[in-house]
């Protein structure tokens, strides 16, 4: 794949570090040659897809148009409904492929009834199958991951959810938790210090850090939400592909920042609580 570096997963698949995120700007769009400019100019060889964004099928085009090899993308989707399983077996047959690379439920709240030991239990039993390589989870709380871990029999692989400075207050409790029991988490919503609440406490304070470091403000908040999370992963999205290689630069170009420049950040965006996706996340 990509010069990207890797996340190793507690099931040792190792996932590019940076993904491409075709559920926000891409969200009910046609994606296919978004994906294709994304995966062949960018170099962005992991694409989170998701059965509600409701693109998959022409995210499946742009592989196929593109004759890439399984074995050099890495693709996330997401359950959008309370059956892991009809959810799986329909996005694999839009995606084009027999197995996805890793596999969320998207949101507790959508297997409530289902159960969410029970829909875990479906979630071993397809990667068991073979449908997907890794199981995990996105916009679990400390306590539905408390209430799946009862059961399960495979620890989740990831934890995908919003992280940039203006949730930490709330997020930095779940990530440490994640940490603790070895699910590494996926950041979606990097940039919304800029994108969603520009001229905030947090922006000064980038500015400043990306100008120590020879970046930009975009790289700094990448390379934060990656640091903070304790080497997650970090899922991202742009329409222009200098902003893609840029991206992809904060992760072969841009040295780490310090602890007191992660901690500056911290402790600034702490001061605002913006909340963009999921609202159950702060209940
Ligand atoms: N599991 C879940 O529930 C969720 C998952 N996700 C996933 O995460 C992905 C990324 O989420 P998203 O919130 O879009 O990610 P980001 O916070 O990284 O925002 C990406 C957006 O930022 C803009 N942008 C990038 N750089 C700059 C800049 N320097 N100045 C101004 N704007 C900039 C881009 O627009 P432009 O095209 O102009 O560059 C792009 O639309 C989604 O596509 C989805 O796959 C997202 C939300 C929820
Ligand atoms: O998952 C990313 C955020 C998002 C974008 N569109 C939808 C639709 C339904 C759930 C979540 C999302």
């Amino acid at each position: 794949m990509s010069g990207l570096s890797t996340v190793k997963l507690n099931d040792g698949l190792q996932v590019p570090v940076l993904g491409y995120g075709t559920g926000t700007a891409l969200y009910q769009k046609e994606a296919k040659d978004s994906v294709k400019m994304a995966y062949s100019e960018a170099k962005m060889h992991h694409i989170d897809c998701a059965e509600m964004y409701q693109n998959e099928e022409s995210v499946g085009l742009a592989l196929k148009e593109l004759k890439v090899k399984r074995e050099n993308v890495f693709i996330t989707t997401k359950c959008g409904t309370a059956d892991p399983r009809k959810s799986l077996e329909k996005s694999l047959k839009l995606l084009g492929v027999d197995q996805v690379d890793l596999y969320l439920i998207h949101s507790p709240l959508l297997v409530k009834d289902t159960g969410l030991g029970k829909a875990w239990q479906i979630m071993e039993e397809l990667q068991k199958e073979g449908k997907t390589k890794s199981i995990g989870v996105s916009n679990y709380r400390i306590e539905d991951l408390e209430e799946t871990l009862k059961v399960a029999k495979v620890i989740p692989s990831a934890n995908q959810i919003e992280v940039h400075p203006y949730v930490l207050d709330k997020a930095q409790s779940l990530i440490d938790f994640c940490h603790s029991k070895g699910i590494h988490i996926e950041s979606y919503g990097p940039l919304s210090s800029i994108v969603r609440h520009p001229g905030g406490s947090v922006d000064p304070v980038v500015k400043k850090i990306a100008q120590e470091l020879g970046a930009t403000d975009g790289q700094v908040l990448l390379k934060w939400a990656h640091q903070i999370t304790h080497g997650g992963i970090v899922v991202t999205t742009s329409s222009k592909k200098e902003r893609l290689v840029e991206q992809i630069k904060a992760f072969t170009d841009i040295k780490d920042l310090s602890d007191e420049q992660v901690q500056a950040i911290a402790e600034a965006g702490k001061k605002e609580h913006h909340r963009v996706f999921m609202p159950h996340m702060d209940q």
